[in-house]
Parts: C-alpha cells; sequence; structure tokens
C-alpha cells in the first residue's frame, strides 16, 4: 500500500508542509515549515526584508506565493540546499509535534508520497513518474525518529 496526500484537509495532510504545525529554528518561531522553507530562499540576498515578510504571512499559501514571486531573486545555491533547508525543517516538525509523529510512526514501512498535481519535484506530478523528494524525506525523517527511538529506549 502507498499512502498518497497533498492537501492539509485531506488524508494524512498533516505530511503536507502546508499544515499549521509551527517550528522553532535558530530562537526563531515559523508557524509552518512552507514560511521556513519559503524565507531561507532569501538568506543572503541584498534585500533581506523579504525573509520577515515571509515569517509573518499570515498563511502558508501567503507565504508560498511570496516565496515564489517571479519579480524576486533566490540565492544563488538554493537548488544546492533546498533539500538539506528542507529536511531540517521537516526534521524538527515531527520531533516537536508528537501527536503527527506517532501518526508517521504508525505508517510502518509504507511508500509515502506527495500526490501533487504540478510538482514534479517535491512530488510526484500529475503522471505520478516525479521523484517525489517530499515523500522521500518524510520516509528517511521516519526511519531516523524510529532510530532515535530506539536509541533512548536501550540507554
Ligand atoms: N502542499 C502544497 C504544495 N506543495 C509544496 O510546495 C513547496 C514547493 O514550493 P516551490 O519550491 O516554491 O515550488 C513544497 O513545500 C511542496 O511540498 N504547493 C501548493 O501550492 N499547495 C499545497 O497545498
Amino acid at each position: 500500500m502507498t499512502i498518497y496526500f497533498y492537501k492539509v484537509d485531506e488524508p494524512y495532510g498533516c505530511f503536507s508542509n502546508f499544515s499549521l504545525h509551527g517550528i522553532r529554528r535558530k530562537g526563531l518561531h515559523w508557524p509552518t515549515v512552507e514560511h521556513y522553507y519559503q524565507a531561507h530562499k532569501f538568506i543572503g540576498v541584498e534585500d533581506e526584508s523579504i525573509i520577515t515578510e515571509i515569517r509573518n504571512a499570515p498563511t502558508p499559501d501567503e507565504a508560498a506565493k511570496l516565496g515564489r514571486d517571479p519579480s524576486r531573486t533566490a540565492r544563488s545555491n538554493w537548488d544546492w540546499v533546498k533539500l538539506g533547508i528542507m529536511r531540517e525543517a521537516v526534521l524538527t516538525k515531527f520531533l516537536t509535534h508528537l501527536d503527527i509523529q506517532a501518526i508517521l510512526l504508525a505508517t510502518e514501512d509504507l511508500t509515502i508520497v506527495e500526490d501533487s498535481p504540478t510538482d514534479y519535484f517535491w512530488g510526484c506530478g500529475a503522471d505520478r513518474t516525479g521523484p517525489n523528494h517530499l515523500g522521500q524525506m518524510l520516509m528517511s525523517v521516519r526511519e531516523e525518529i524510529r532510530g532515535r527511538l530506539q536509541e533512548k529506549e536501550s540507554s
């Protein structure tokens, strides 16, 4: 069986980066993983005020809209660093919120796929052939949390 998720109000919506599970990193609170991810596109650019603007966006959709604004240029190394940045945010989310951590762990070894009809990087895209990096990441975070819990139990 494969778990497909996409929208927050659909099954396994807590796996979406748009789910309302805040994270704290480096002393700052971020309302969702999406806020964190979109803001990090602009670290080190000339006008960094966009970072605070994204962090304060009232919804994750608004944060994504700001981050995807074609009139803004993302940091030049974004494509190199975005997977690592997303992973630290997703891991923090599932370490912070134990209710959704339990949902993730309960999926055991099932394949998880972000069933985005448009995203052929983070999701599987309309024809389901995309690399599904977010689903892969959730499975790797699941593995890491499982390992951490086992280590704790045996110590
Ligand atoms: N879940 C979800 C989306 N998918 C998310 O969009 C992000 C990628 O953004 P970008 O790199 O700017 O293309 C990433 O977090 C991916 O999971 N997009 C949406 O417009 N609505 C949604 O409900």
